[in-house]
């Protein structure tokens, strides 16, 4: 593997610009990782000189840096800052803009400026390259190029890096031919998107329809909970037999791609005077699952409540599943922030358990007493979140000899497949 003499610039080391630097070095390129995040850069350092001791690694073909100032070596930067929604569920590319600015203070001519983060389609030129142009007085096309590269890594999945497709899109086809050639170094399979623009909107696009399907599946399934002859699992199982039926599963849509990349498409789709109805149709009802799940607590509690003789007034709800999706760590969920929220409203004390997750992490971020398994106290519920695959371990029979009687177990991940006792308050969603 030849050594590429020209330095890679990988700006924002999170969950998608870590693993590229270090796919990139492992290819032989010399790259330098930047982040504005100086403990980060730090964490890294020292996982790097761990890493390194006393193999013949190359340290020099990964270096990290908080200092900009190392973009200055760099022929093709590569940029993977956030792009979370406002408030009002609008696009939020502040985070780009500031990268693009910070960028251009350092631009070499001649360089290549590639964006990864999801984006509206028409962002890049729009927003990224104005930026860059502005603090370097470099103009696109005379002094710098472009080039898009959406990313399809899936949390918690060992397809990886490398094993998916990579669409890769330039200004020009000079520019995307270059490009192509530099991530065909890291990447089994790219694909040569025809504009920027396509490969912006498809990355949107596919995740949107990813969120349209789950929320057939949501709508269905909440809508059984209202048809006595109809469970929604009995249907699946049949739907699931069928060669081209898809297998959705209810629940709560969470995490940093599925509920947010929809909106990037809705917003640019409606700013010319398109209709993105089906998508926003599909956010609101994959969005109404959070007060779906809040009323079936409620009244799972509630059902508890007729059995026990003693109410003890602050009810304690030991939350089993934390992470956005199954076998992931991450934690990052405005729909569980927005479920403790209202339980915590009707009076309702939350506890945490979750195998997956930094339990410093967690409890910080929901503001939660984490317990290190399911019976550690007395608790009047138990609300399965994840599933996790860990928690298919556990038995029906097991949760209920661990827990105290009469204790509610409303299951929204499905984690209990097997027939429910009669004797027990169990709701799945
Ligand atoms: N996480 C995923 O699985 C995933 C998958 C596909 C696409 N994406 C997209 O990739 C982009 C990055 O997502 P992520 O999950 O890696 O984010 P992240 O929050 O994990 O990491 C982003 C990093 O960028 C740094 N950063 C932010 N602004 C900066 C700046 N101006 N200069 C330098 N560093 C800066 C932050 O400190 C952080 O370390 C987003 O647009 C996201 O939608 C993420
Ligand atoms: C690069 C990128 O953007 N990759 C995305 C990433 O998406 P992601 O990491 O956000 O994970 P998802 O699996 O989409 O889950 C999102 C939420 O939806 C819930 N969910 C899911 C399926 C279902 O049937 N019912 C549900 O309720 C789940 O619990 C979770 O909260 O990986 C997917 C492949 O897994 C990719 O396709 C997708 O492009």
């Amino acid at each position: 593997m030849e050594s590429n003499t020209a330095q890679l610039g990988v700006v924002g080391l999170g969950y998608v610009g870590s693993p590229l630097a270090s796919a990139f070095a492992s290819a032989g390129h010399h790259v330098v990782g930047y982040d504005h995040d100086v403990e980060k850069i730090e964490m890294l350092r020292e996982r790097s000189r761990v890493s390194s001791a006393g193999d013949e690694h190359d340290e020099s073909s990964l270096t990290y840096s908080s200092d900009p100032m190392c973009l200055q070596a760099c022929e093709t930067i590569i940029t993977a800052v956030p792009t979370p929604l406002t408030e009002s569920s609008e696009p939020d590319l502040s985070m780009v803009r500031t990268a693009g600015r910070t960028i251009g203070e350092h631009l070499a001519p001649g360089s290549t400026v590639v964006l990864e983060s999801t984006v509206y389609p028409g962002a890049t030129r729009a927003e990224f390259v104005p930026e860059i142009e502005r603090t370097s007085d470099l103009s696109l096309g005379e002094d710098f190029e472009v080039g898009y590269s959406p990313e399809r890594i899936n949390p918690g999945d060992d397809l990886g890096l490398r094993h998916i497709i990579k669409p890769v899109s330039g200004r020009t086809d000079s520019v995307r031919s270059e490009l192509l050639d530099l991530y065909d170094d890291i990447v089994d399979e790219t694909y040569p998107a025809p504009t920027i623009e396509s490969a912006e909107a498809a990355k949107c696009l596919e995740n949107a329809q990813r969120d349209l399907n789950i929320a057939l599946i949501n709508q269905f399934a909440m809508a059984c909970a209202t048809i006595d002859y109809l469970e929604y699992e009995d249907v699946l199982s049949v739907a699931d037999t069928k060669w081209n039926f898809q297998r959705y599963n209810p629940g709560l849509v969470e995490g940093h791609c599925i509920p947010i990349d929809p909106y990037f498409l809705i917003e640019r789709l409606e700013h010319h005077g398109a209709s993105a109805s089906l998508m926003r149709e599909a956010r609101t009802v994959n969005e109404s699952v959070t007060d779906h799940v809040f009323q079936l607590t409620i009244e799972a509690l509630n059902r508890r409540r007729e059995r026990v003789s003693v109410i003890d007034d602050a009810e304690r709800v030991l939350v089993c599943g934390l992470s956005y999706k199954p076998n992931v760590a991450d934690v990052r969920s405005r729909a569980k922030q927005e479920l403790f929220e209202k339980l915590r409203t009707a009076g309702i004390d939350l506890v945490g358990y979750d195998p997956y997750v930094n339990p410093e992490e967690a409890a910080d971020t929901f503001d939660l007493e984490m317990w290190p398994s399911i019976d550690i106290g007395d608790v009047s519920g138990l609300l399965f979140l994840t599933n996790h695959s860990t928690f298919g371990d556990l038995t029906l029979d097991e949760v209920v000899e661990r827990t105290p009687e009469h204790t509610a177990i409303i299951d929204i991940a499905g984690t209990f497949e097997e027939p429910i006792r009669s004797d027990i308050i169990y709701q799945r969603l």
